[in-house]
């Protein structure tokens, strides 16, 4: 928690008492359905929310925006997102219904209005968003398949609007097909050794080709 107050340090009483309020939604929340394993809930603070964060580093979403977090699970990186950007409209979709039962009530507990949790599988989303989020969930080459007609033409920020994925490790491989990408290192602005490895891709899908 004090890595997040140093590195976003003009959060407000209300964020700053919703993010220490995520602690304890997420034991009670794991003690009846597992979302996040045990280590996890122990490192709950750097290993999803900062981490989810660091998305933020990279970008500062507009107010309005709409932003879709693809294969939620327990809320991540969308419900830190949701946290940090009230003025921003956030999607969560996972395809697993439990998981998003717990994303629900997460989110209700933390008072978050700008928060829609569905289950519904990335595929058949009909929507277009400024921008889609994710972490975690499958290689590169399949989730653009996913969602690349899901991206907004109408371009709402200086970073082209496309995805901004949390990935791990080389990526040179997983990234050939898209030459447009760009990584950057978590590790450039956090110190846990948990970041080493942790980069932030963005992909702007519409300067694909
Ligand atoms: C490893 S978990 C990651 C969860 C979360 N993003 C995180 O980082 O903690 C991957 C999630 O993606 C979801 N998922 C897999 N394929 C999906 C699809 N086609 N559409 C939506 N969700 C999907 C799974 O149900 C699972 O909850």
């Amino acid at each position: 928690m004090e890595e997040i107050l140093k590195q976003f340090p003009d959060l407000s009483d209300n964020q700053i008492l919703q993010f220490q309020k995520l602690q304890s939604l997420y034991e009670d929340w794991n003690a009846k359905i597992n979302v996040i394993s045990r280590k996890d809930i122990d490192e709950l603070y750097t290993r999803h929310v900062l981490h989810s964060l660091g998305i933020a580093k990279i970008i500062e979403f507009r107010p309005g925006s709409k932003i879709m977090d693809v294969g939620t699970g327990g809320g991540f990186p969308g419900i830190p997102l949701a946290i940090l950007h009230p003025e921003v409209d956030f999607y969560l979709i996972d395809v697993i219904a439990k998981k998003i039962k717990v994303v629900n009530e997460v989110a209700a507990g933390l008072g978050l209005k700008n928060v829609k949790a569905e289950q519904k599988r990335a595929e058949l989303v009909k929507q277009e968003f400024d921008f889609i989020v994710s972490r975690a969930v499958t290689n590169m080459p399949d989730f653009v398949s996913w969602v690349d007609d899901k991206v907004s033409k109408k371009q709402n920020h200086e970073l082209a609007n496309g995805i901004l994925y949390l990935k791990g490790g080389d990526l040179t491989e997983e990234l050939k097909a898209f030459p447009k990408a760009t990584e950057y290192n978590l590790s450039d602005f956090f110190t846990d050794e948990f970041f080493e490895t942790k980069k932030v891709v963005h992909l702007p899908l519409k300067y694909k080709k």
